[in-house]
């Protein structure tokens, strides 16, 4: 018997999204099923499966799939979605061990925009985590054009490169999947490619753990903005021109990590399988 499951598909400054809600009926996904679901063309086609379910803690929880049908542990751009979908102005949404706030703001375009609180950067090598105790911010690899990195977990694991010049998207399908998979992290990492435009302006491309490169990732932006301000690159607010669009990123006093960008509906959908 084929069972119907409805979603919505979003986006956040092009990092793209089916939603599927659990409150509707029990939803178990195996990781072929999301990979195939993910196809752009046989499948719904989405950067990450988005499953909403209650929360104890928060308006609702929200637990992420990459396109390869791992499971990550956070979503920067997903979190802007489900909190239009919530109808609500302020609010919280479950993520892990996370609670992630999030505000509506006044729409500049047409498209609803809001700025949540990515939580706090996290720099202990076994919390990002990698595989040794070596310095995060400080990190050396034997890779011409890409021998010092940084990298912190903003709930899941990143690494940044800074270039003098924007990289092409060739090199950072190339770099990104080789350094994705780098002994130096067990758990894989999402992979920033970031060039300084002045000191409150970053131009980001990022290659995504199980998803490869996206038009945008928001966990990244947030990351990428950390370390350039831990580094002294840039000051505590910046834009990160990605690809698919802006996100402005600003880092308070007590190192929080506040992600402003649009949530966009696209279409609502059923699949059955
Ligand atoms: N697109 C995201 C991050 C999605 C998860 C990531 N690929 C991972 O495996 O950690 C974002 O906007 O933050």
């Amino acid at each position: 018997m084929l069972v119907m499951f409805n979603f919505i598909k979003m986006h956040g400054v092009g990092n793209d999204f089916a939603i599927f809600d659990e409150r509707e009926g029990k939803i178990s996904f195996s990781s072929q099923v999301i990979k195939k679901m993910s196809n752009r063309n046989k499948g719904i086609g989405f950067d990450q499966l988005i499953i909403l379910s209650n929360s104890d803690r928060a308006d609702i929880k929200m637990s992420i799939y990459n396109a390869d049908g791992s499971a990550a542990e956070t979503c920067g751009n997903a979190a802007r979605c489900v909190a239009d979908l919530t109808g609500k102005d302020n609010g919280a949404i479950e993520v892990g061990e996370r609670l992630l706030f999030f505000k509506k703001l006044p729409s500049l375009s047409n498209e609803p925009r809001y700025t949540v609180n990515m939580g706090k950067p996290e720099f202990a090598w076994d919390k990002i985590p990698l595989s040794i105790p070596v310095d995060p911010l400080n990190l050396n690899f034997e890779i011409e054009g890409f021998q010092q990195g940084a990298a912190l977990s903003m709930g899941n694991p990143h690494l940044v490169f800074f270039s003098s010049i924007p990289l092409e998207l060739e090199s950072v399908a190339k770099y990104g999947a080789l350094f994705e998979n780098h002994e130096l992290f067990p758990q894989a990492v999402n992979v920033n490619f970031a060039h300084i435009l002045d000191n409150n302006h970053i131009a980001l491309t990022v290659y995504e753990r199980g998803a490869g490169i996206t038009l945008a990732c928001g966990s990244g932006a947030c990351a990428t903005a950390v370390i350039a301000y831990t580094k002294k690159l840039i000051n505590n607010k910046c834009k990160v021109d990605l690809p698919g669009g802006t996100l402005l990123i600003e880092i308070t006093k007590d190192l929080e990590v506040l992600m402003t960008g649009s949530a966009v509906k696209c279409f609502e959908g059923q699949i059955s399988f």
